[in-house]
């Protein structure tokens, strides 16, 4: 059982997303467990990890606190991250340590996620608040969450769009809310994964840039095609 209150990472320590959508090269398998294994390896406090299967693999690879989420298109709702609250119980009962979930301020989610947050939390887990702008995470703050991430920052059709990380989001959160805020999203280098912490975020995750070998072999091949 996760202990709610106190730090669930270690202030200022990197969480590496591992995640392989079923049309990405890397889906399936134990590849993301094994991503998971080399990024704890190498000092990551912390693994994000999308769907039931690679929450089991990863939670039995390695000790860090997981953090979980379920990924479900569901026709008429641009809701992906955990839409309902059966994605909840299935991550939970996974094992994961935090429910990553959609916090942002569309089709009355901010009034529909009160029960979602409610069973992650009488199950035993923190929530994680996935939101794109200030007031939603100022809203996700007064509902109850453990920790906010500028996730859907660049996602959601008002919120900031840009290819880089969304820095001005990063400060005004933090100097805002009182629970920790998480930077995730757009993070490709180092020296913006340690910009994140100076604007005040209390962890860093970092996805693509580490666990898809697609998206940065295609970031190269762009800076060479230009030569
Ligand atoms: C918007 C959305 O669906 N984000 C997802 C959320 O879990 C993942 O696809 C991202 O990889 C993750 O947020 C980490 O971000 P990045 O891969 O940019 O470092």
């Amino acid at each position: 059982m996760t202990q709610r209150s106190g730090e669930l990472f270690p202030a200022k320590g990197l969480i590496v997303s591992c995640q392989a959508l079923p049309h990405e090269p890397l889906r399936g398998g134990d590849t993301m467990a094994k991503m998971a294994r080399a990024a704890v390896e190498a000092g990551a406090v912390g693994i994000r990890t999308n769907g039931v299967f690679d929450i089991l693999a990863i939670k039995q690879e390695v000790s860090v606190p997981v953090i979980g989420l379920i990924k479900r298109d569901i026709a008429g709702s641009d809701i992906f991250i955990t839409p309902t609250i059966n994605e909840v119980q299935a991550i939970v009962l996974a094992g994961a340590d935090v429910v990553a979930l959609d916090v942002t301020d569309r089709e009355g989610r901010l009034e529909a996620v009160e029960p979602l947050i409610a069973l992650a939390h009488k199950m035993g887990a923190a929530v994680m608040a996935d939101i794109s702008t200030l007031e939603e995470g100022i809203a996700a703050e007064r509902l109850g969450v453990d920790l906010i991430g500028t996730t859907l920052s660049g996602y959601t059709s008002y919120s900031r769009q840009s290819d880089e990380p969304d820095f001005e989001l990063l400060q005004q959160l933090s100097e805002a809310v009182k629970i920790p805020v998480v930077a995730e999203g757009r993070i490709w280098t180092p020296e913006e994964a340690a910009k994140a912490l100076e604007c005040g975020a209390a962890n860093v995750v970092v996805g693509s840039a580490i666990t898809r070998p697609q998206l940065i072999t295609a970031r190269y091949i762009k800076a060479m095609s230009r030569r």
